[in-house]
């Protein structure tokens, strides 16, 4: 595999992922149009330009220059509650804007310079309405939790700081680099190496093995919320693409440098003892225990790390769908059929997805043509995995297996998939390579 050349992965400007949905345990309504990215040197909210009273009230401020060391003059949020900031402003004298590197439900992260410790910094500044600052509390809690017990630092992002800024919970983050959806979507969707699948799926299951021994639930784990550590990355020849024709630039794809990576996000994370029957964590890695409304705990994890396993090899998300029984019929399409004894506990809102209780209402109860399409073009787990992955595939099949069993209580525990021989090396047992 050459080297072509390393580079920094750019964090500004990265598009928004189409398929990136709001959480819906927190979030549904108030959450609408992607926000203005960062103009170099303007305030970063529509609300702010388009606002009469901002534009005549701030705009002398800007004319005589942004100050170095003291905060910006007081200003109002935008209409979803993010803060309005320009880039080279401080929030507190401490931290100086940098950029912006993401935005999610809860608010924006933006690149910041600890002016103390001259080091780069991600500060998370939450959305200034009630329920999103109380869950940054949570957030908070749950990564002061990680951090007392990850003694290396190694698996969840580290808290440096944190403190109520005007009204928005600001959470300060070491600095990493991009998400492993950042490398797809730059990648045009083509598909890590087997060999790096397997590394970055035994350090998400290390990772996950340690927050469950903490009695801690990640729930929206995804392509999105897995971070790079480091930026660097390098542009190799892709093979598979060589021998077809291919767009400008598509015969090289990037691949990271180093294979670290670190969960974010812990805003939905859950406490073991808490209530467990709300709808739960991004659609397409939902599991099928929380679309049944069977309760859910630790093994809804584990259903999300086999559906990014297969993103990662495959380059596209497994269930692509946005309504339930659509969900549930891919998952038959791949899987096979539902256990009886889950249909049969399904709670009232999912009862009208089975035919007298029995069997899916499918493709009786399907809702277009276009959505009958969309489950008969999935293949059978086996079949997709080997269309994609050339080395280790039964391996792999076998693990996505115990990962993807229906009943959660049969689902492979995180510690259990480590030790299985898909990341211990052992393959004799499938008679590989296939
Ligand atoms: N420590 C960090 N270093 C670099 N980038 C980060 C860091 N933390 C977050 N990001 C970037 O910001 C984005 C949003 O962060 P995060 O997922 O924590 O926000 P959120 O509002 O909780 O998102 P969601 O809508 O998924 O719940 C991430 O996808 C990532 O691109």
């Amino acid at each position: 595999m050459e080297t072509q050349r390393i580079v920094e992965f750019p964090h500004q400007n990265l598009d928004k992922r189409p398929r990136k949905r709001p959480r819906l345990a927190w979030d549904v309504p108030d959450h609408v149009p992607p926000h203005p990215k960062v103009l170099p040197a303007l305030y970063c909210g529509q609300e702010f330009v388009n606002s009469v009273v901002s534009v005549f009230s701030y705009s002398s401020i800007y004319y005589k220059g942004i100050p170095h060391n003291g905060s910006p003059p007081w200003r109002p949020d935008d209409k979803e509650g993010h803060y309005v900031f320009a880039v080279g402003e401080n929030i507190t004298p401490r931290y100086r804007i940098l950029s912006k590197m993401g935005e999610g439900t809860f608010g924006q992260v933006l690149e910041c310079l600890d002016n103390e410790k001259k080091e780069p910094v991600a500060i998370k500044v939450v959305r200034s309405i009630n329920k999103y600052r109380e869950a940054a509390m949570i957030e908070i809690d749950v990564l002061q939790k990680l951090a007392r017990h990850d003694v290396g630092g190694s698996r969840c992002v580290q808290i440096r700081n944190w403190f109520d800024y005007r009204n928005h919970i600001c959470i300060v983050f070491e600095k990493l680099g991009p998400s492993l959806y950042d490398f797809l979507r730059k990648n045009h969707y083509r598909s890590f190496p087997i060999d790096l699948v397997r590394e970055f799926g035994r350090q998400l299951l290390e990772s996950l093995a340690f927050m469950h021994d903490l009695r801690l639930i990640h729930t929206d784990l995804k392509p999105e919320n897995i971070l790079l550590v480091s930026s660097e990355y390098i542009k190799v020849p892709d093979y598979k693409f060589l021998s077809r024709s291919g767009k400008d630039g598509s015969y090289f794809k990037n691949l990271p440098k180093t294979s670290a990576i670190k969960l974010i996000d812990f805003g939905s994370t859950a406490f073991e003892h808490q209530d467990h029957s709300y709808v739960v964590s991004t659609r397409h890695y939902r599991a099928p225990e929380v679309i049944l409304g069977l309760g859910w705990s630790y093994p809804c994890d584990l259903w999300r790390v086999g559906c990014i396993l297969v993103e990662l090899c495959s380059g596209e998300a497994l269930f692509q769908t946005h309504e339930n029984l659509e969900h549930l019929a891919m998952m038959e399409r791949v899987l096979g059929p539902l256990p009886q004894h889950m249909i049969m506990r399904a709670d009232r809102r999912s009862e009208k997805y089975f035919r007298k209780g029995a069997r899916l209402d499918w493709p009786e109860g399907a809702t277009s043509r276009e959505s009958m399409r969309a489950v008969w073009k999935l293949p059978r787990l086996q079949n997709l995995v080997m269309q994609h992955v050339d080395h280790s595939a039964g391996a792999l099949i076998d693990l996505l297996q115990g990962l993807f069993r229906f009943d959660p209580s049969e689902r492979l525990k995180a510690r259990e998939a480590l030790r299985h021989p898909f990341f211990t090396g052992d393959i004799r047992r499938y008679g590989y390579p296939l």
